[in-house]
């Protein structure tokens, strides 16, 4: 999971890492947020009204979700099971209020918290990224300081200063996290099964 305050560069993180990793599968989410200029539906989001949002909420559909500025979002709990079933590493972009909700659930996910080197740098990206209303940049600093007060419940913490380095970091953490987790990676089940490893027990 990728966690950040609105403007920290998580997206841009992301798809930066995604550009060269094909192993993982990231979320597409729902919200009841507008498009932004350039957002395509089903690619950045899946972009519904509120009643369809609560409509889904109610019949299980989110795995997780959260009202986050005034907008509500929802990771599908059918996409996630796919993936996982069929081996994939999934990433998810989320806030922290969502991230929680997947640590109760899956206490193997691993989370990475992406803050901005200062509060000047936030809200001057979130003003030169231009997509946002200036009501609307206004309202995501004010919540920066809440949501970074979550960094601590993050497993690793990345301060996207310099781009590269950041991107690095991120890659680093992904490359520890499948070591970490080869075991239960579906992806080497079979060499586990004919090596005769099973998966850890405590005694
Ligand atoms: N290390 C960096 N230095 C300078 N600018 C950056 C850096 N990383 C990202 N940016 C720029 O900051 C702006 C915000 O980045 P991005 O859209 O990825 O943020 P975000 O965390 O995904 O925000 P949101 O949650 O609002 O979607 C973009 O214009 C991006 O190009
Ligand atoms: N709990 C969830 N939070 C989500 C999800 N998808 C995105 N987000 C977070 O919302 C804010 C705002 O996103 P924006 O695209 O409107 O800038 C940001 O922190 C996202 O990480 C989700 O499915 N669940």
């Amino acid at each position: 999971m990728v966690i950040a305050p609105s403007g920290a560069g998580k997206s841009t993180l992301v798809n930066a890492l995604l550009a060269h990793d094909t192993g993982i599968s990231l979320s597409v989410s729902y919200t009841t947020r507008a498009p932004r200029p350039g957002e395509v539906d089903g690619r950045a989001y899946h972009f519904v009204k509120q009643e369809d949002f609560f409509a889904r909420r109610a019949r299980g559909e989110f795995i997780e979700s959260a009202e986050v500025h005034g907008h509500y979002y929802g990771t599908s709990r059918l996409w996630i099971e796919q993936q996982i079933e069929s081996g994939h590493d999934v990433l998810l972009e989320i806030d922290w209020q969502g991230a929680r909700q997947i640590r109760r659930q899956f206490r193997h996910a691993v989370s990475i918290f992406i803050l901005p080197p200062s509060l000047d740098a936030l809200e001057e990206r979130l003003k030169k990224r231009g997509q946002d209303a200036p009501n609307v940049i206004v309202r995501r600093l004010l919540a920066a300081g809440s949501e970074m007060a979550h960094a601590a419940e993050a497993e690793y913490v990345v301060i996207n200063d310099n781009f590269a380095n950041a991107l690095t970091q991120l890659q680093s953490i992904i490359a520890t996290t499948r070591l970490r987790f080869a075991s239960q990676c579906a992806r080497h089940a079979h060499l586990f099964a004919e090596l005769g490893i099973h998966a850890a027990t405590t005694d």
